[in-house]
């Protein structure tokens, strides 16, 4: 592609070097360059792009993209000067890619907790509805039956794009993707068109990467302030922060709610393990997800189906018949019927949500056992937040590893441990190692009782000091429930 053209609405400062150059492929790490590449220098948390440009350029890129320019230039290499080079890689790798994401409904989703569940539904339910769906998910992207490995719940601009390119290609109508706080702040979203956006709830995670909580909810915000007036917003009334989501939106603003008034209305009518009772919209509908969570985010899939100018009937009925995303509040049972449910909750609300749904369907007083870790290298205050309402909920809590990256397993242990008060210490293990931790669980469960392994949900690694080993919750609970 001539640069020329790569640079159609693109906010250039000051240009150095020939325009009538080939760009053969866009990169922002120097280590991906090849010959007339262009390498966009973007500042990130650990180092500067804009300190690789000797790299780049040794390595065959033709254009640079700068917020600085070097003291000495490159005489066959064309600089481009622009004000945020996060923003104009956006910009540069929807152009490249021939703006894919104006040729389909492309639909975000954010918030702190169901981003994946929503998404994924709303692939499966326009699947069913007969439609050629996309999906971008912290599990998997798909373009409809195809799958592709996911690395980020929100993908970097160039490979988001590229992927929006096949979807197209292939004929996708929708495609339904999360948008994460961290690709709203590091603009992996720019440039793209938005048919709709829908907001979940804000709660607490994420505080290392935002600094504040009202940093993260002020980057929520910016994917609603950003979309046009064609696009609709959808967000929860019941949340405490529903409402700010939308305040600066020019988009065509719905709500949707349990409790509080809203264009979308559902009330759980009935609760078991395999599925709820749901009244919506003034009708009796039956999905197979369980939780009050997952009414709020049946009721945000319905919602958004509306907005599409779906049939009201053909959308209920496809509710039926849908699954949610791998990993979230999985059941399974042993011979001797204690029941085991992998769920990914990996912050306090999340966990709060899936213990008060078990607590709220069993029958009698079976005990709770819960096995919960944290993640390294992110958010450390979450950590004491997530063991106080595991213990507050659980009859027994096993504290184990979750994936503990480059920190001290013990270290994030010690961190968690804080969060639980000395009378509670005689109901709480502390067991490194995660495989262990489980078994344990299940070797103290009684025929009845429920085992909770909460944090890694569909993840199939552990990741520790850089390398990811096998490990997957719902394998280990398998593999000891048929021991027993
Ligand atoms: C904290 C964070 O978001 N980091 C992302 C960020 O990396 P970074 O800021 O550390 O980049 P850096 O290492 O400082 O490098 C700065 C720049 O120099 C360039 N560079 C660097 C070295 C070199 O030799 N040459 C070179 O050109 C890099 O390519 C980069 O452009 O930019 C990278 C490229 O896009 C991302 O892969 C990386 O994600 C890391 C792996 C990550 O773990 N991110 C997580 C926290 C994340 O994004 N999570 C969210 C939400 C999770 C959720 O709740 O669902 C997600 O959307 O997945
Ligand atoms: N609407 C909701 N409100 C609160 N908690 C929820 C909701 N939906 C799901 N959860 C809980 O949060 C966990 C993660 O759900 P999901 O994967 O859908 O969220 P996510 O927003 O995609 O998370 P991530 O930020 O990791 O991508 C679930 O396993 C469940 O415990
Ligand atoms: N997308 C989330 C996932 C957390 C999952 C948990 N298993 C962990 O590793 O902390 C994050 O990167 O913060
Ligand atoms: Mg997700």
């Amino acid at each position: 592609m001539k640069l020329k053209e790569l640079l159609h609405a693109i906010p250039v400062q000051q240009l150095e070097g020939e325009l009538d150059v080939d760009v053969l492929s866009i990169c922002f790490d120097s280590r991906k360059v090849a010959q007339d590449s262009l390498f966009v220098a973007v500042r990130g948390v650990h180092t500067d792009g804009h300190l690789y440009l000797d790299t780049a350029i040794s390595q065959g890129a033709a254009v640079v993209v700068v917020e600085v320019l070097p003291e000495t230039t490159d005489t066959g290499v064309t600089y481009v000067l622009v004000d945020d080079t996060s923003y104009v890689l956006g910009l540069l790798a929807t152009n490249f890619y021939g703006d894919p994401s104006k040729d389909l409904k492309l639909v975000g989703v954010t918030g702190t907790n169901g981003k994946t569940t929503i998404a994924t539904l709303l692939f499966n339910l326009f699947e069913n509805l007969g439609y050629h769906v996309g999906l971008i998910s912290t599990v998997q992207n798909k373009i409809g039956g195809r799958v592709l490995p996911a690395t980020h719940t929100t993908p970097d601009p160039i490979a988001l794009n590229s992927l929006l390119r096949e979807m197209v290609d292939d004929g996708c109508d929708y495609c339904f993707m999360e948008v994460s706080s961290h690709a709203v702040v590091q603009q992996r979203i720019a440039g793209l068109r938005f048919a709709g956006g829908i907001f979940t709830n804000i709660t607490h995670d994420h505080l290392d990467f935002h600094g504040t909580f009202d940093n993260y909810i002020k980057a929520k915000k910016k994917f609603f302030d950003d979309l046009d007036r064609f696009a609709f917003a959808l967000t929860n009334a019941d949340d405490k922060n529903g409402a700010v989501m939308l305040q600066n939106t020019f988009a065509h603003k719905k709500t949707y709610g349990l409790k509080n008034m809203a264009d979308f209305k559902a009330k759980v009518v009935e609760s078991h393990f395999d599925g709820m009772l749901l009244h919506v919209d003034g009708h009796d509908v039956w999905v197979k997800l369980v939780g009050g969570f997952n009414a709020y985010n049946m009721l945000a899939v319905y919602g958004a189906a509306i907005l599409l100018e779906q049939e009201t009937m053909k959308v209920l009925t496809a509710m039926s018949a849908i699954t949610g995303a791998d990993g979230r509040f999985e059941v399974l049972r042993s011979k001797d019927g204690v029941l085991g449910v992998v769920d990914y909750a990996h912050t306090p609300d999340a966990v709060e949500n899936v213990l008060s749904t078990i607590r709220d369907l069993r029958s009698g007083q079976q005990q709770i056992i819960t096995v919960l870790g944290c993640g390294g290298d992110r958010d450390k205050t979450k950590r004491p937040e997530m063991a106080a309402v595991a213990v507050r909920l659980s009859d027994k809590v096993i504290i184990t590893s979750d994936n503990p990256r480059t920190e001290d397993p013990m270290a994030i242990i010690r961190d968690m441990e804080a969060g639980v008060d000395a009378k509670d210490k005689k109901n709480v293990f502390t067991i490194a190692e995660r495989r262990e931790a489980i078994r344990a669980a299940c070797h103290l469960a009684q025929p009845g009782d429920i085992v909770l392994v909460a944090g890694k949900g569909h993840e199939k690694y552990q990741e520790i000091n850089g390398v990811r080993h096998h490990f997957d919750d719902r394998e280990v609970l398998e593999q000891t429930f048929n021991e027993q």
